[in-house]
């Protein structure tokens, strides 16, 4: 088989209403990648995510270093190709961000292609592990910017829908806001539901000590992004002195920085992502670094969980997934939640065809 054009696009699909975390403020969600057309009729879909900013570097790290090497190639030489890409031009100019995004995009297109060809969901394509669901946890009524009578309601009726596990952000400028709106929420749920808080990297290390411990007695699932991702010492810090689960990765961006963040034992739920890091080729290395040190594996939805069920189900230490529908719609097959559980996908490859008509919506490149 071998690859006749790849040419990158641009979705902003919007978020209604926008939302808010501790950092971003997020109107749109950018889909941004590449369509690759092969000499058998096979096309495959790649794409990573942001929120709508920066997404015109990654397709054009794309058109013109990425897609010019593709032509002519193999597409079964995924491992090989991301080799020649990841060490190519755009290696001295970045090891993470946008050309590591741009090159994800790619690596996804290729697995995509090659499931497609083997006529398998990628999931099987890569060897299943669970058989027909994986659990979801909702992260979608617990913005930031939420009122705090509105994270009661959108909490309380994500349990209803069945969901087991929620999540809530944390950051506010006083985090004794933040202790409010968790015990509020905490006693809304109740004592058996699932509860996650993520600070999207707003805390330092003295704040995070000191809010961590307070928070400690809302029987957390995990405190998310505590510090700023390039801080390994803090996180282990807090990794030993809080009686709750670190969990990051969102902002890690390849598997040398994993091991630095496993090695030192300063993650506990290893939130790996495959449009950050350079793929599915690399998403892999990463699950399989988790699984030598024993940790589970509950990835970040830059992709808004369309790739990442796959890959949950191909995982064995990967043990849950956030759900976040702000695309799911624009798919040919969009994720599909039931009773807190993702149904497992059954068309051929990765989930990532989009569809012609959402395609040309939201297209703004
Ligand atoms: O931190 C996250 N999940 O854990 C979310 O991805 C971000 O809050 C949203 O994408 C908004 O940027
Ligand atoms: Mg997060």
């Amino acid at each position: 088989m071998k690859i006749t054009k790849a040419e990158s696009f641009i979705l902003h699909v919007p978020i209604t209403p926008p939302i808010t975390d501790a950092i971003n403020v997020a109107t749109h969600w950018g889909v941004t990648g590449v369509r690759i057309e092969t000499d058998e009729g096979i096309v495959g879909y790649g794409y990573t995510g942001t929120t709508a900013k920066g997404d015109e570097m990654i397709a054009s790290t794309i058109d013109r270093y990425y897609a010019p090497a593709l032509i002519g190639r193999d597409p079964f030489m995924v491992r090989r190709i991301w080799d020649d890409l990841r060490f190519g031009p755009m290696h001295w100019i970045g090891r993470a961000g946008i050309t590591h995004m741009a090159l994800a995009a790619v690596d996804v297109a290729l697995w995509d292609i090659m499931s497609k060809a083997a006529g398998k969901p990628l999931w099987q394509y890569l060897g299943g592990h669970k058989p027909d669901k994986i659990k979801a946890y909702n992260t979608n009524g617990g913005w930031l910017n939420w009122s705090k009578e509105r994270l009661i309601a959108d909490m309380t009726a994500m349990l209803e829908q069945g969901f087991t596990a929620v999540k809530m952000k944390v950051g506010k400028p006083d985090p004794r806001e933040d202790f409010d709106r968790v015990q509020a929420v905490r006693k809304a749920i109740g004592d058996e539901a699932g509860l996650m808080i993520d600070v999207n990297q707003q805390w330092n290390i003295t704040t995070a000590m000191t809010w961590g411990k307070k928070l400690e007695q809302f029987d957390l699932i995990w405190l998310e992004e505590p510090l700023n991702p390039d801080d390994i010492p803090g996180h282990r810090k807090l990794a030993d002195e809080l009686n709750v689960p670190i969990a990051l990765g969102e902002h890690v961006y390849n598997k040398y920085a994993f091991r630095d963040y496993i090695a030192q034992g300063a993650v506990e739920y290893v939130q790996v992502d495959v449009t950050r890091v350079a793929g599915v080729t690399e998403w892999l290395q990463v699950a399989g670094l988790a699984a030598a040190f024993d940790l589970p594996v509950c990835p970040h939805v830059g992709d808004m969980g369309q790739i990442h069920q796959h890959l949950v189900a191909a995982t064995p230490n990967a043990v849950m997934l956030e759900y976040i529908p702000w695309i799911r719609h624009i798919f040919e097959e969009p994720i599909e939640v039931e009773n807190g559980f993702y149904k497992l996908p059954e068309l051929p490859g990765a989930s990532t065809t989009i569809l012609p008509r959402y395609f040309d919506e939201y297209r703004v490149k």
